[in-house]
């Protein structure tokens, strides 16, 4: 069993002066080099429009998407990405996910061969249905034990006005993970560290989309019981698809599965919830897309994760409804995935939180479930 575990206290120290970059300067790359400067590393953050650069060197403010916070000063910023990446151990990735690909290609020219790459991403490619630490390790042919992924109830705005939170670190190489870790963290930002890539990441994607029918229903004007059903059942398909894949159920019940979740669901914050409920107030979807300034992954994961699930035979109604919804094929107010039981055979959707019948899938979520139900036990890494 792979557990997550507190990077260690003495941890700290190691980041005093580690050089890092940070690509991508928008809300949470911004947000993340703030973190990582405030926890001592020497941090450059590369933006790709020269003016942005400029604002956050000189006047260490990202007026458009962090309005009313003043960054660390020992913050630097470029829209050089070879002066970004020069002597980088570690490179932070956050970028759109459906932009990955692409900057992978204009970084690598400049990636130190040992640097640990690190995605701050919550998508999968469009495409391709691959998770951002897989188009990584194919696009830089780097050993998977230097790539990391980061993952947790963060939204950017909060973080950015110091206010505490914890995240998960993962990677295949617990090494990597904790060197991260002991990077990545501050006295508003603790890094817990795990081995469990696929159910992070996976735990990120999917939590977007549960929030996008959050955001639906609240449009719609449904109250709490019915957002209430939706996250828990939602928690159930992100669950079931994540273990279908490989992850272990305890990363989704912990800060990157069920944490995440309650903080992009309930925050209006979150890009994913608004665009939900825009849709649920009756916008077609090309006028939510204008009207969002900043990425919502949500709307193009839809798509891919649907195939993916589709492809290991896991039910996602909720998932479905929603593409639905964004497709105008489902009217908003008709959005009641979790209580559409009609067409599945008795006793297996109907069990709340009970295994299916003959899944290996449904067998490990089961395992979780009485774990966390009987065992008195959360995820290990919420644990101090
Ligand atoms: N904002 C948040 O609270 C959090 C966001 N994330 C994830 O971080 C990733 C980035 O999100 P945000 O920083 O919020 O997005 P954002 O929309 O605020 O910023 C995206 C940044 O990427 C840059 N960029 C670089 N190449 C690009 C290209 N080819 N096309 C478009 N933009 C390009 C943009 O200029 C912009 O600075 C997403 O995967 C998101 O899910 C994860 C945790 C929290
Ligand atoms: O990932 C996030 C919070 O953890 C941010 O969510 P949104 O992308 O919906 O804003």
């Amino acid at each position: 069993m792979k557990t997550r575990v507190p990077a260690k206290k003495a941890a700290g120290r190691k980041a005093a002066g580690k050089r890092v970059a940070v690509l991508g300067a928008g809300s949470w790359g911004t947000t993340f080099a703030k973190i990582l400067a405030d926890g001592g590393a020497d941090v450059v953050l590369w933006a790709r429009r020269p003016e942005l650069a400029r604002e956050i060197q000189e006047a260490k403010r990202n007026s458009d998407y962090l309005p009313g916070v003043n960054l660390p000063l020992n913050l630097r910023a470029t829209s050089r990405l070879d002066l970004a990446l020069a002597g980088a151990e570690q490179v932070y990735i956050s970028v759109p996910s459906q932009s990955l690909r692409e900057n992978l290609a204009i970084i690598a020219p400049h990636l130190h061969a040992q640097a640990s790459v690190v995605s701050l991403m919550k998508g999968v490619e469009k495409s391709t249905g691959k998770r951002m630490s897989e188009v990584i390790a194919e696009v830089l042919r780097i050993d998977p034990a230097q790539i990391a992924v980061i993952s947790g109830p963060n939204l950017a705005l909060e973080i950015a006005k110091e206010q505490p939170t914890a995240a998960v670190v993962s990677s295949t190489s617990l090494e990597t993970a904790q060197a991260v870790a002991s990077v990545a963290r501050n006295r508003y930002f603790r890094s817990f560290v795990n081995t469990d890539v696929i159910g992070t990441e996976f735990g990120g994607v999917l939590k977007n989309l549960i929030a996008v029918a959050i955001g639906i229903v609240d449009g719609v004007g449904y109250g709490e019981n019915t957002k209430a059903s939706i996250i828990t059942r939602g928690l159930v398909e992100m669950t079931d698809f994540a273990v279908a894949y490989g992850a272990h159920p305890e990363t989704l019940a912990g800060l990157a599965g069920l944490g995440d979740l309650i903080a992009t669901s309930q925050s209006p914050l979150s890009r994913n919830n608004t665009a939900g409920r825009l849709l649920g107030q009756g916008y077609h979807l090309n006028d939510v897309v204008n009207q969002m300034q900043q990425t919502t992954e949500g709307l193009a994961s839809v798509g891919p994760i649907l195939e993916l699930a589709r492809a290991m035979g896991v039910d996602m109604p909720i998932v479905e409804q929603v593409r639905q919804v964004l497709a105008g094929t489902l009217d908003p107010k008709d959005i009641a995935p979790h209580l559409t039981t009609d067409d599945e055979p008795q006793g297996e959707r109907t069990i709340d939180g009970q295994a299916q019948s003959g899944s290996a899938v449904r067998r490990a979520f089961q395992r979780a479930f009485d774990q966390l139900r009987y065992g008195g036990r959360g995820a290990p890494g919420d644990r101090p």
